[in-house]
Parts: structure tokens; C-alpha cells; sequence
């Protein structure tokens, strides 16, 4: 059997890539290979998070990491169909216009801008209400949305948390909606989620017509082809069968694709040679690029826990049916970081000092706060989470060794700049003045000072110097499980998605994003999943699988340099 396509990874870009390649022509044969089981019939929910660490988890960790108390950093990554999708948090934000028209600029194809990938965002999604800012969202997408309003939960600190962050300058966004270009602002917390449901991608886009292979490892990408003309003619399992394929689409995910395309051949020569791979195709860039957002949680006292406040309490808003339907928080709050102390971490970091038209300037570096109502038993809490959206620092994925069951070695180099460590500063600052300063009315009226975690003699307060807030993030800060960027688009594949000089071959997934999106990655790869679709089925019809080479043509065989 010769298939049309063997789409490796069954996760979120799988899924997707899959369901909508045969929506569009139904004579192909696909392929799906999955290294994880099938779990689209379980109902995860309410529980969103107990997936993780467990059967449907990689279970990565990253090497220590030298800017965070040289601590290894556990990585979850899904291992399912659905991928990240059966074990993530729902959490669906789209992310600021701005970083999405650097990633067009970057690769100088408007496709990849906001308003290039706008169309495919609607796409994806049902959206929970026709009246909030109909030009931008969809209503008709696999994807369900809700928010605390769309599924009548009000929370206790509802007004009193907007009226905080109105006290520190922080407005409400129009209609509290961030998923519309742009997040600076108080927004309400926007979940994947349908009446509470998980969407997971490969139940809600469905692979029926689709062969699919679960528990199934691929070991690499089989590349044929004479010598400088490489080309992927199907893919080996870690069992040693091949399977042959008109074209390869790898989808599984931003750790495990460096890794495969490095198994395969494709990859900085000297990393090949150093684990005796043959070099197929020299592309430096593999495995590089890899960025990830991290995240520093701090814990609030309740003044008065019998008031109610908390998850924990004798609350009824608490114990409600709806309450069960979503995580419990009211907003998600973004905050652009900017100024001369920024300019002045730039400097350090980039040996000059920045033009007022630097993007980081420009835009701000975004910062993420989200409070949710959790953090005791008895409604004595409250916690919230600090959210580095636009890191600097990059990491790299190389290999451990040349087997495919041994984990890649994930070093994101979290906090190894400058801006990031003065970012989470400002970040953690802001956070300080909304839960712990004189004044908001949660400061003053609700919350007591900040419970900090065992084993830290002093809390967070408005005098905190630079130094201790610098030691707390860095004895704190965990993933985010965002990583991005290690099969960059312009560095290792094209616009076309295409694997620069291997024929045939494609990579469809977040390792694509060239820039860090400030968002949780879902909406960015559901986009660019859906449009990677439409992109691949116009290049089928043209027969432009390979890239065509300088003066060629697009005919299907010329290969770029
Ligand atoms: C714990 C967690 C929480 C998150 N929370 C959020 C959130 O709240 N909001 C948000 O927007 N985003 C969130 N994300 C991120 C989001 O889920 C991911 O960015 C997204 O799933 C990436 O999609 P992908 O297609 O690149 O990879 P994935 O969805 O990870 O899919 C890759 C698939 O490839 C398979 N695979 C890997 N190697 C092989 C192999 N050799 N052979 C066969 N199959 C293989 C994997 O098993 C996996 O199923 C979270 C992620 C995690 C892990």
C-alpha cells in the first residue's frame, strides 16, 4: 500500500491536518500513526489536570537549568490522540495581533500575519456569543468555547478583582474579550470547553475515514533519493516495519520533531555525527529556536475566610452544578511591560542599545495574571499565577542518543536573559500591587499578605527588593508546557510548511512558530494547522510537494538549496 500521506503525531496538528485533508478529498488514503493510546471516549473532565504525569503524559524533563536554581523542569506533553489537547487546561487565548504580523514579516508571507491567520482562527472555533465582536470570531468551528458568563458562574470577587485592576491602571478589554487582537487588559476567562466538556482535537475533528494506528512509535522519516536530492518516501516504526507514503507529515509536537527529523538524518551535521546518524540533509537550525513560557505561583491569605471568598468555603457559588464547568477564575489579565528598564535589559542582553522601533519596545513584553479561587480547604486562600508571555531566552532540543525511546535532551534555558528576568520582576510586581498593595480594594479589604510557601522566611510585599523577587521566581518558576519553535518556518521548513531540501516532507505543528506567540498555544496551532491543510491540498493539486529550486518551476521534483 502506497498511502497519499503519513501523518505522524496524532495530537492536536494531527488531528486537525487529518480530519481536514479527507473533509476536502475523500479518495485520499491517510495514515495517522499515533506513539499513544486512543482516549477520546473519556470524560476527563472535571478534573483537568489529572491527566498530567499520568498514563497520557510524556513525562519529559528538561536538563537543570542554571537560571533557576539549576533545577530540571518537568515538561508534560500529550500521549494520546489529542495530544496536548487531553491533558491541558483549556485556557483559550489568542494572543496579541502584533507578535502574529512579526511572525508574516519574519518569513515575508502575509499568510502567517494576524489577518492572514484570522480566517482559520474563526475556523476553529464556536464562539459563545454573536454580539462581542462579530468581525473576529466564528461560530461555526469543531472547537466550542465558554466563559464564567456563558455558563452563569459568578464568583464572589467578580467586581471587586476588575475594580482592583482598574485601581493599578489595568482596564477591562471591550466586552472583557482578549481573543480579538488584542490583550492588553482584563478579559474573561475563555476555556475550550462545551458545557463543560473537553475538546479534545481528535474527538471534535474526527479521524473517521482515517486509518489510525495507536500505541505506535515512529522511529524515523525513511529518506530516499540520490545524493543532494533527498527525498521521504515513507516512515519506520521502532518495530523496524516500513510503510511507504507519497508524502510525510510530522505532528508530533515541538520536542519529539527535532528529535525525529534528527533520527531521520535531517539536522546539524555535527549533532548527527555525534550519535553516528547519516547525514541526509544538513539543516543547522533543527532542534534550535525552542522557546516555552514559565510560570511563578504565589498563594494570598483570606482576610475573613467565613465571608465566602474562597474554593473551600461554605460558599454555595462554590459547590453549585455550574461552578463543576469551568476552572474557577474570573479573568485572565494581560499587562504590557515596557519602558526604560526594559530598554536598558535589552541593552545588556543584545551589547547595544535598542531603537525606539525595537519590538520588544514597541508592543511591551506581556505578562499574564490569573487568580483563581483555589489554595486551601477551607476557602482561606486564594492563588495566582504570573505568566511570562514574550521569553527572549532560547533553548535547544538535541539528542541523548540515536534510539528513538530515549527522551531528547530539552534545555530551554529558562531566565537566561536580561529582559525575562526583569520582565518577571515587573510582572511579579504588578501582582504584588493588585493581591498586597494599599491600593486596590482586594489589598486593602479581602486578602491578608501573601501565605508564601514553606521553607521562605518572608512574604512577597510592595517593598520587596529586586534581588528577592529575582530569588522567589527562581526557586519557583515551572513550565508552562508551551515549548515552540524548534522546526522554525524560514529556518527549517518554508512557508508551505516543506522541509527545506527534502522532498516530500512537511512539519505540521507547533515546532513551526518562528516567534513566540504571547498566548497558550492552542488557538496559534489550530490556525496554522487548519491553513497547513488548505496549503497542503493546493500543492497537491499543483504538484508542489518538493520546494521548487531557483529557475525550476514548480514541478514537483526540483529541490530548494
Ligand atoms: C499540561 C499542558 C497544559 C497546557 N495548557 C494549555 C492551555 O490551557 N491552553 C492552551 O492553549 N494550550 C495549552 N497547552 C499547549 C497545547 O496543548 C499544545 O501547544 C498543543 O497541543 C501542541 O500541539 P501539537 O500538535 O504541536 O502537539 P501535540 O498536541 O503534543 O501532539 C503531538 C502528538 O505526537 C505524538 N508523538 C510524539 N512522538 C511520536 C512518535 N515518535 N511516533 C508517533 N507519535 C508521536 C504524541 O504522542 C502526541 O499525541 C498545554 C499543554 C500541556 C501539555
Amino acid at each position: 500500500m502506497l498511502w497519499d500521506y503519513i501523518i505522524v503525531g496524532g495530537g492536536l496538528s494531527g488531528s486537525v491536518v487529518s480530519n481536514r485533508l479527507l473533509q476536502q478529498d475523500s479518495s485520499l488514503k491517510i495514515l495517522l500513526i499515533e506513539a499513544g493510546p486512543n482516549a477520546n471516549d473519556q470524560n476527563l473532565w472535571p478534573n483537568a489536570t489529572n491527566t498530567m504525569g499520568g498514563t497520557y503524559d510524556w513525562d519529559l524533563t528538561s536538563i537543570p537549568q542554571v537560571h533557576v536554581d539549576n533545577r530540571p523542569i518537568t515538561l508534560a506533553q500529550g500521549k494520546a490522540l489529542g495530544g496536548g489537547t487531553l491533558i491541558n487546561m483549556g485556557l483559550w487565548t489568542r494572543g496579541d495581533r502584533s507578535e502574529y504580523d512579526i511572525w508574516g514579516e519574519t518569513v515575508g508571507d502575509k499568510r502567517w500575519s494576524y489577518d492572514g491567520l484570522l480566517p482559520y482562527m474563526k475556523k476553529t472555533e464556536s464562539y459563545w456569543n454573536q454580539s462581542i465582536n462579530a468581525q473576529q470570531h466564528g461560530y461555526e468551528g469543531k472547537v466550542h468555547l465558554q466563559t464564567p458568563t456563558s455558563t452563569n458562574r459568578t464568583y464572589p470577587l467578580r467586581q471587586k478583582v476588575l475594580e482592583s485592576w482598574e485601581q493599578i491602571g489595568v482596564s477591562a478589554l471591550p466586552s472583557l474579550d482578549a481573543n480579538a487582537g488584542d490583550i492588553t487588559g482584563v478579559a474573561e476567562f475563555s476555556e475550550c470547553r462545551d458545557k463543560g466538556r473537553r475538546q479534545t482535537a481528535s474527538a471534535v475533528y474526527s479521524l473517521d475515514g482515517i486509518t489510525v494506528l495507536t500505541n505506535t512509535i515512529v522511529a524515523k522519516v525513511l529518506i530516499t533519493g540520490p545524493e543532494g536530492s533527498p527525498s521521504a518516501s515513507g516512515i519506520q516504526l521502532d518495530n523496524g516495519t516500513s510503510t511507504l507514503g507519497k508524502e510525510v507529515i510530522l505532528a508530533t509536537g515541538a520536542v519529539h520533531t527535532p528529535q525525529l527529523l534528527m533520527l531521520s538524518g535531517i539536522g546539524p551535521e555535527a549533532e548527527l555525527s555525534k550519535h553516528s546518524i547519516p547525514v541526509k540533509k544538513d539543516l543547522a537550525d533543527v532542534g534550535k529556536n525552542y522557546a516555552d513560557h514559565i510560570l511563578s505561583p504565589s498563594a494570598w491569605k483570606v482576610k475573613n475566610p467565613d465571608q465566602g471568598w474562597a474554593l473551600g468555603s461554605s460558599n454555595p457559588v462554590f459547590k453549585s452544578a455550574a461552578n463543576a464547568l469551568g476552572s474557577p477564575s474570573d479573568f485572565v489579565v494581560t499587562t504590557s511591560i515596557k519602558g526604560e528598564g526594559l530598554a536598558k535589559a535589552i541593552e545588556a542582553d543584545e551589547g547595544k542599545a535598542p531603537s525606539p522601533d525595537h519590538p520588544l519596545l514597541r508592543n511591551g513584553a506581556f505578562f499574564e495574571h490569573i487568580m483563581l479561587y483555589t489554595g486551601s480547604t477551607n476557602g482561606s486562600r486564594v492563588s495566582f499565577s504570573g505568566i511570562s508571555l514574550s521569553p527572549t531566552s532560547r533553548g535547544s532540543i538535541t539528542l541523548a542518543s540515536a534510539n528513538i525511546h530515549d527522551s531528547p535532551v530539552i534545555d530551554p534555558k529558562y531566565l537566561a536573559t536580561a529582559v525575562d528576568r526583569y520582565v518577571y520582576r515587573e510582572g511579579m510586581r504588578q501582582e504584588v500591587a493588585i493581591a498586597g498593595g494599599a491600593d486596590t480594594v482586594l489589598g486593602r479589604e479581602i486578602l491578608d499578605g501573601e501565605a508564601q510557601p514553606q521553607g521562605v522566611s518572608e512574604p512577597y510585599t510592595t517593598e520587596s527588593t529586586d534581588e528577592y523577587i529575582d530569588s522567589r521566581v527562581r526557586a519557583s518558576a515551572r513550565s508552562v508546557h508551551h515549548p515552540m519553535g524548534t522546526a522554525a518556518m524560514g529556518k527549517v521548513v518554508d512557508t508551505n510548511l516543506r522541509v527545506k531540501g527534502v522532498c516530500g516532507l512537511r512539519v505540521v505543528d507547533a515546532s513551526v512558530l518562528p516567534v513566540v506567540i504571547p498566548a497558550h498555544l492552542m488557538v496559534a496551532v489550530y490556525a496554522m494547522a487548519e491553513q497547513a491543510a488548505e496549503i497542503i491540498l493546493q500543492d497537491q493539486k499543483q504538484c508542489t510537494k518538493c520546494i521548487p529550486a531557483p529557475g525550476k518551476g514548480k514541478n514537483g521534483t526540483a529541490i530548494a538549496k
